[in-house]
């Protein structure tokens, strides 16, 4: 099976409610999809957000990378060669992950199809079944209660609340979902790089003394502040996840050597693709660190991927935060992974098991 060409569509995706953070409001997922066509007629898929605050990535700027710098090194070249593949991707300029995501995806996507089976099991296997958490926008503090509630109404047993934006509002928006939702929901906060490290440990432990059990702290400090994650780590018993300030594999190494977090939040769309989140979750296990696997805003096809990387990589992959379509008003998938809220199943269909996607607009070649 070999690739014959890469072409791009556009997919937009309206979100039920605006998704705030300390970084950024947005309100539908619009993501550059990638199709990988081969000899065979199998086409592979892919997909990449423009998370510019955080990957430095744009719509411009992913299809540009893979149009004129990976697009080139794999026409011609040999699905089975996966890893031959990877490191093409891998090595065909620097940064730019999520368009090498992308092309990633895709990539694996065909490898299972290829022999004729889901992904997950190519990556070695595991329960199909998975439960994600769901994002509660940062806002004011009676709307973020309302939302919580209704978010656990549906069934999510685990909030992933965004704060960052006002350590004294944010102390009290904690304490007030707490107080909706205790002994319903267990309570992950994301701060996006909103607080420094003083205000961190000030919030964090004055959560504590109230008796407000947190599952963990996302990204308390800015991303490349190592020293002020290693300094609120330290100071809390609330277990500190990093991620922004984690893209691949040397990051991660260098972040648990530093002992600058309890867990590490991988995404692919950091990452550059599911090799190196392997690589990421590998690496993890053998210091005892667990994961939590993340999206940005993303649809069903890339947070597909992340599901089957997730399912095969259970034992150190702990959480998930993978509440894409959950936040999306429709999915625009036809096959493939099964999103019914919390609960995420993965069918045996080969690769993704992407059959269409409705509604993708074409982009010029
Ligand atoms: C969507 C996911 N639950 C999430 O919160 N991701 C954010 C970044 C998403 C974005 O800004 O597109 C995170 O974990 O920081
Ligand atoms: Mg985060």
């Amino acid at each position: 099976m070999k690739i014959t060409d890469i072409k791009f569509g556009m997919l937009r995706v309206p979100l039920k409610t605006p998704f705030k953070t300390a970084l950024r409001t947005v309100n539908m997922v619009e993501d550059i999809v990638v199709m990988v066509h081969t000899d065979s007629g199998n086409v592979g898929y892919g997909e990449a957000p423009a998370t510019a605050v955080i990957t430095g990535d744009t719509h411009g700027s992913i299809i540009d990378a893979i149009r004129h710098y990976i697009s080139p090194r794999l026409i011609g070249q040999d699905i089975a060669d996966l890893n031959h593949l990877t490191q093409l991707i891998q090595g065909a300029m620097e940064k730019n992950t999520s368009a090498k995501a992308a092309v990633e995806i895709a990539i694996y996507d065909l490898w299972g199809q290829l022999y004729g089976a889901p992904l997950y099991k190519l990556l070695g296997g595991g329960d199909p079944v998975i439960t994600t958490d769901i994002t509660i926008s940062v806002d004011y503090i009676d709307k973020m209660v309302a939302d919580s509630v209704e978010a656990v109404e549906r069934g999510f047993e685990s909030l992933k609340i965004k704060v960052g934006k006002d350590i004294g509002v944010d102390i009290d928006r904690v304490k007030a979902i707490y107080a909706a939702v205790e002994g319903r929901a267990l309570l992950r906060l994301d701060a996006n790089q909103g607080w420094t490290a003083k205000q961190a440990v000030y919030a964090l432990q004055t959560l504590e003394d109230a008796g407000i059990k947190l599952e963990l702290i996302e990204q308390p400090v800015k991303a490349r502040d190592l020293a002020g994650m290693r300094y609120v780590t330290e100071r809390v018993h609330t277990p500190v996840m990093a991620d922004e300030s984690v893209f691949g594999p040397m990051e991660v190494i260098e972040l648990i050597r530093l002992r600058a977090a309890d867990i590490i939040n991988i995404k692919l769309m950091k990452t550059g693709g599911i090799s190196n989140a392997v690589k990421i979750a590998d690496i993890a296990a053998m210091y005892g660190v667990e994961c939590m696997i993340g999206c940005m805003l993303e649809s069903s096809i890339s947070v597909a991927a992340a599901v089957h990387v997730a399912v095969a990589k259970s034992s150190v992959i702990t959480k998930i935060d993978l509440d894409g379509p959950s936040l999306s008003q429709f999915n625009p998938v036809d096959g493939g992974v099964i999103f019914n809220e919390s609960e995420i199943s993965v069918t045996d269909a080969p690769g993704l098991g992407i059959r269409e996607i409705r509604g993708l607009e074409e982009i010029e070649a």
